[in-house]
């Protein structure tokens, strides 16, 4: 694919719940390899256009559009269901907040990652178990929990299972919604350092939404602020979050607390 595509074109987006504004006036590209985090306040738009980019909401207005393994770029509105459901199992991430949401809590670990990798075609139990345990290491879950179920595992171990799951198939283009946001403070460190260490090592392309501005900094190259449903500022995520332009970039900006 040539670096000079962009791997997702948002123009003019806008979703509307009724008379109220989920978010609008919505225009963006995502490169390959590129991490984009979406950051504002609680209300502020970033679910509902997480949701209007990863196709799992129709937008009122706007397009968005993908670039297809085939090279071909399709206005994921005209996506079939099965073409939908394709990209969502194969070239397509989506890390939960709850990794409940992400998993399959009754079946064991290596099942839940070998599902994904059967979903493409891989049908041999022999190498379906071998790749569940690669990952499960590479997600730093001992192999010797691979027949143990996720309602089993802590809370950290589950986010890094669903991560192993979501990675297995090498998608293109991961969506994460607050993915450290329902851990404890010392298990959201870990997840963050594996987290950037595999989105490096893969070269994948991700956006994130967090309300917490760290997260962005560490994980982030650029980043776009949301207020009421629009986007207020955008740019490198360091210069963002030194020289904040928008007075409610810096708003939030200056409610960091200092560490
Ligand atoms: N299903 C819905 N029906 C009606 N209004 C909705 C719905 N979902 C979101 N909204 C409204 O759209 C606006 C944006 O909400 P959204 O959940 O996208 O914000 P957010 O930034 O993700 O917030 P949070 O950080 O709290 O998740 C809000 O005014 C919200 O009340």
């Amino acid at each position: 694919m040539s670096a000079q595509t962009p791997l997702l074109t948002v123009r003019d987006l806008a979703k509307h719940y009724g008379g109220r504004i989920g978010c609008t006036d919505i225009s963006l590209d995502l490169w390959p390899g590129e991490v984009l985090a979406i950051v504002g306040e609680s209300g502020s738009g970033k679910t509902t256009l997480l949701s209007c980019l990863s196709a799992r909401l129709e937008p009122s207005a706007g397009s968005v559009r993908y670039h297809m393994r085939d090279g071909e770029m399709r206005n994921l509105a005209t996506l079939t269901e099965a073409e939908r459901r394709l990209l969502m199992r194969t070239d397509w991430g989506f890390v939960h907040q709850n990794p409940a949401d992400g998993l399959r809590m009754r079946v064991s670990a290596g099942a839940n990652v070998g599902e994904r990798l059967m979903a493409v075609g891989q049908r041999h139990y022999g190498r379906l178990r071998e790749a569940a345990g690669d990952w499960l290491a590479r997600v730093e879950i001992d192999a010797a929990r691979i027949d143990d179920r996720p309602s089993e595992f802590s809370g950290g171990m589950r986010q890094r299972l669903q991560i192993a799951r979501n990675l297995v198939t090498h998608p293109r283009l991961v969506f994460m919604d607050e993915p450290t946001g329902g851990l404890d403070v010392s298990v959201q460190a870990r997840v963050l350092d594996l987290l950037r260490a595999l989105v490096s090592d893969l070269g994948l392309s991700v956006i994130i939404v967090t309300h917490d501005l760290a997260v962005a900094r560490l994980l982030s190259q650029r980043i776009i602020v949301m207020k009421a449903g629009r986007i207020v500022e955008e740019g490198l995520t360091d210069r963002v979050l030194d020289d904040p332009h928008h007075p409610y970039t810096q708003l939030l900006v200056a409610s960091i607390p200092e560490s």
